[in-house]
């Protein structure tokens, strides 16, 4: 029996280019140390059952093996092996899990029924596609210091945890391992990134890849989504992408991203001569930045830093005034805007699908601190919520089996079981009990890297 394990994924930040993304326009996002965490218990054989225990959402739903819709999967003409590239979903299949995707939630208010049902779908055509009708009995218990729906990347991470689970529990990845070379934790990365964007499809309509990539290799890139229908996107990692100070504050208004991508959409059918030059000119941004972190020595004299982030800060004043042409601001967001450009200090833009969710702000380099904490005060008093995050964290990770070892001393081995990971409190308690370098004490975690470190 396979020991118990767990994965972890990041959240991300889009710094610039979100919405343009879907239409092959390039973007810059990076990964946060924010994180979900997939706990995976294997049974006895003599069990026949999946359990999907989302904690955060209040889902704890348990399926017969037997009776999910394998016959349909395993056609051998819909059949995919775990390398295949899969950039649409079939409607076939979409069809037979539906109905145990609903079974979760069946007296549910509508609102959690729909976050319920699109989670249960990603679980189950992932899990449909990788795993078997002979695989055991397994609980999957999953917790995130993400918010939900706030622009930060929730459900990538959550995917990205999914396929680097299942890939592990079929065998169909290596490592992460010290030696490994770094080409060889790309192609890892890149098996549980094509399967991550699979869940991502399930979840929104028409996901660029973005998100779910980030999230898999971690650090920060330049994303580009190939035109051709069944190419792989082009990933520039930025090993150069500058530690700068950035403010993330979170509305707390809900919204979900397929309504957001949805929305871009149908403007861009009805209004296709105004909107094609907006999606290109958040791409010009991103061009723009690119240029300047790639020609520009963040860590140099301050002269030059202070026009470096004069220019990045431009950079995402004009990517937040496309957005909102786009129709993807909201109230609150600018809100936040007005306060950061009424104190003068900073410049400030959605992250993320927008309509809601977070926003982040560059701080001008002369800025004084006592008028950050100002500011920060009349955020707490106006509702939001602020985020201390740092830029460029790991992708996806490992702990194998589930247990932390004090290096000096073996005897001080802990376990993370199934009723520990669900009773820490908050994301504090998650981040205390499992948290990715939480603990001096507590290295256990692997990474697939795709650069030497
Ligand atoms: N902790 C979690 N537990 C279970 N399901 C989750 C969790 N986090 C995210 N999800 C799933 O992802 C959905 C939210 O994804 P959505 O893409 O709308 O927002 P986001 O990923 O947080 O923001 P963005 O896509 O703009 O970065 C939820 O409805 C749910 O289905
Ligand atoms: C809005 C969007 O560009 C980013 C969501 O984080 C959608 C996507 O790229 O899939
Ligand atoms: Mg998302």
């Amino acid at each position: 029996m396979a020991p118990t394990f767990m994965v972890s994924a990041p959240g991300k930040v889009i710094v610039f280019g979100e919405h343009a993304a879907v239409y092959g326009k390039p973007a810059i996002a990076a990964a946060i140390s924010l994180r979900s965490y997939l706990l995976v218990n294997t049974l006895s054989k003599s069990r026949h059952t999946v359990t999907l225990n989302m904690r955060d959402i209040g889902l704890d739903h348990t399926w017969d093996i037997a009776a999910l819709p394998w016959a349909a999967f395993n056609q051998p003409e819909k059949k995919k092996s775990f390398h295949s590239l899969v950039t649409s979903l079939d409607d076939d299949l979409l069809n037979t899990i539906i109905p145990h995707a609903e079974e979760v939630s069946e007296h549910l208010p509508e609102q959690d029924r729909k976050i319920h049902i699109s989670s249960a779908k990603a679980f189950l055509y992932l899990f449909l596609s990788l795993s078997s009708p002979h695989s055991p009995a397994v609980i999957y218990t999953l917790r995130s210091t993400i918010p939900i729906g706030a622009g930060l990347g929730s459900s990538a991470s959550v995917c990205v945890c999914l396929s680097a689970a299942l890939l592990l529990q079929i065998r169909a990845l290596a490592g992460p391992h010290p030696d490994q070379p770094p080409e060889e934790a790309e192609l890892q990365i890149e098996r549980v990134n094509r399967w991550a964007y699979v869940g991502e499809m399930c979840i929104h309509g028409n996901p660029s890849g973005v998100d779910n990539t980030v999230s898999a290799g971690g650090k920060a890139v330049l994303f580009r989504r190939q035109g051709a229908a069944g190419s792989s996107p082009l990933v520039t990692p930025l090993p150069r992408f500058p530690k700068l100070p950035l403010l993330l504050v979170n509305t707390r208004q809900g919204r979900s991203t397929s309504t957001q991508v949805e929305k871009v959409g149908v403007l861009r059918r009805n209004h296709p001569k105004v909107v094609e030059p907006i999606l290109e000119g958040i791409g010009e941004v991103s061009k723009s930045a690119l240029e300047l972190i790639s020609s520009t020595d963040f860590d140099g004299d301050n002269g030059s830093i202070n026009a470096a982030v004069e220019h990045l800060g431009t950079l995402i004043r004009i990517n937040h005034g496309f957005l909102v042409s786009l129709g993807v601001s909201h109230p609150r967001l600018e809100r936040i805007r007005e306060l950061v450009d009424y104190a003068g200090i900073g410049w400030t833009k959605l992250t993320g699908a927008g309509g809601g969710g977070c926003a982040i702000t560059l701080f001008r380099p002369d800025v004084e601190e006592e008028t950050i904490r100002e500011l920060e005060q009349k955020f707490e008093a106006e509702g939001f919520e602020k985020y201390e995050t740092v830029l460029g964290a790991d992708g996806v990770g490992v702990l194998w089996p589930a247990v932390f070892r004090n290096e000096d001393d073996d005897t001080a081995a802990e376990e993370i079981d199934q009723e520990m990971f669900e009773k820490a409190e908050g994301a504090q308690g998650v981040d205390r009990l499992v948290g990715v370098g939480a603990q001096e004490n507590r290295k256990g975690w692997k990474f697939w890297r795709r650069m030497a470190v």
